[in-house]
C-alpha cells in the first residue's frame, strides 16, 4: 500500500496499548488514541505528563514497551522508512546539526529526503522568508536563540511537505509575530489536507489553533476529542485544570512575601 493509496478514513496516526517505563517511572501507560487525518490535532497535559515520551514513540525516535503505532496505516516500527517519509518531525531536546548555517541545514534536511535541488533551494528560500530568518540564514545554528533554533528545526519539518506534521512545542520560546506566521503555515497545511499534531501548554491556543485534542497526564490518557467535545462549555484551561488538578499547592512560600 503507498502513501498515496491510503484508504479513506485511516486514522493519521493511531496509537494502541502504548507504553514506556523509565526504570520504576512510567512514563506512558497503555494510551490509545486516534487521530483522524485533516485534523490539527493538539496535545496538552502537565509537566511530566508524557507527551514528549509518547510523541517520540509515535515518531519512531523512542522505542516502545509495549504498544503499536500506525501512521497513515503504516506501521511506524515495523516499516519506519515508510512512515517516516510521511512525515515531518519537530522533536522536542533533539540536537541539531549546529555547525551548519541554518540554510545549510534546511537545505541538508532537503536533500536528505531526497528532493532535486532546485526545489530544496526554493522552498529553503520561502521557509527562511516566513520564518523570518532570512538575515540569519548563513549564521551558524549553534550562534542561534532558542527561538530561531526552534523556527529552523521547523523548518526542517516542513521542507519535504509530509502529510503528517508532528510538533512537539512548536511555539515555545518563539516571538508573537513569528508565532503568529507559523499558526497561518499550520492552519493554511491542514486546510489543503495535512494533518498537524501539536503538543502545548498553551491552552488558549490549542482551542483556538485546533480542531482536536488529548489531554494525557501521569502518562494516562484523561480525554480525547473534538475541542468542544472536551471543553464541554467551559475553557479548555479550566476543563484542564479539573482534569489534571493540582491547583492550591501554592501556600507556604511566605518567605517569598518581600512587604
Ligand atoms: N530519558 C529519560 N530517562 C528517564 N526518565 C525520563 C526520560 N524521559 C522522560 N522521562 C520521565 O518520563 C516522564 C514523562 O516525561 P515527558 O518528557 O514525556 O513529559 P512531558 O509531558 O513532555 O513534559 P513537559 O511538558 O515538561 O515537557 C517524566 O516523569 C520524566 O521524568
Amino acid at each position: 500500500m503507498s502513501i498515496s493509496n491510503t484508504p479513506e478514513g485511516t486514522p493519521a496516526l493511531s496509537i494502541r496499548s502504548l507504553g514506556k517505563r523509565f526504570g520504576e517511572n512510567v512514563a506512558v501507560n497503555g494510551i490509545s488514541l486516534d487521530v483522524p487525518a485533516g485534523s490539527f490535532f493538539g496535545l496538552v497535559g502537565p509537566n511530566g505528563a508524557g507527551k514528549t515520551t509518547a510523541l517520540s514513540m509515535a515518531t519512531g525516535l523512542l522505542r516502545p514497551d509495549a504498544g503499536q503505532v500506525w501512521l497513515n496505516g503504516i506501521d511506524v516500527w515495523a516499516e519506519p522508512l515508510r512512515a517516516k517519509a510521511a512525515m515531518g518531525v519537530l522533536a522536542d531536546g533533539v540536537r541539531l546539526f549546529d555547525r551548519l548555517s541554518g540554510r545549510q541545514l534546511v537545505t541538508y534536511a532537503g536533500l536528505l529526503r531526497g528532493m532535486d535541488r532546485d526545489t530544496v533551494k526554493e522552498r529553503t528560500d520561502d521557509l527562511l522568508r516566513v520564518l523570518d530568518l532570512e538575515d540569519a540564514g548563513n549564521k551558524l545554528v549553534v550562534d542561534y536563540s532558542a527561538g530561531m533554533s526552534k523556527k529552523i528545526a521547523l523548518a526542517t519539518a516542513l521542507i519535504h511537505s509530509p502529510r503528517v506534521l508532528v510538533l512537539d512545542e512548536p511555539f515555545e520560546a518563539v516571538d508573537p509575530v513569528s508565532a503568529a506566521n507559523i499558526r497561518d503555515i499550520l492552519a493554511d497545511y491542514v486546510s489543503h489536507g495535512g494533518t498537524v499534531i501539536v503538543s502545548s501548554h498553551v491552552m488558549d491556543l490549542v482551542q483556538r489553533m485546533c480542531s482536536h485534542v488529548a489531554v494525557i497526564a501521569g502518562g494516562n490518557l484523561l480525554a480525547v476529542g473534538t475541542v468542544d467535545e472536551v471543553r464541554a462549555g467551559a475553557s479548555l484551561e479550566e476543563r484542564f485544570v479539573d482534569l489534571v488538578g493540582g491547583r492550591g499547592n501554592n501556600e507556604g512560600l511566605s518567605w517569598l512575601h518581600t512587604s
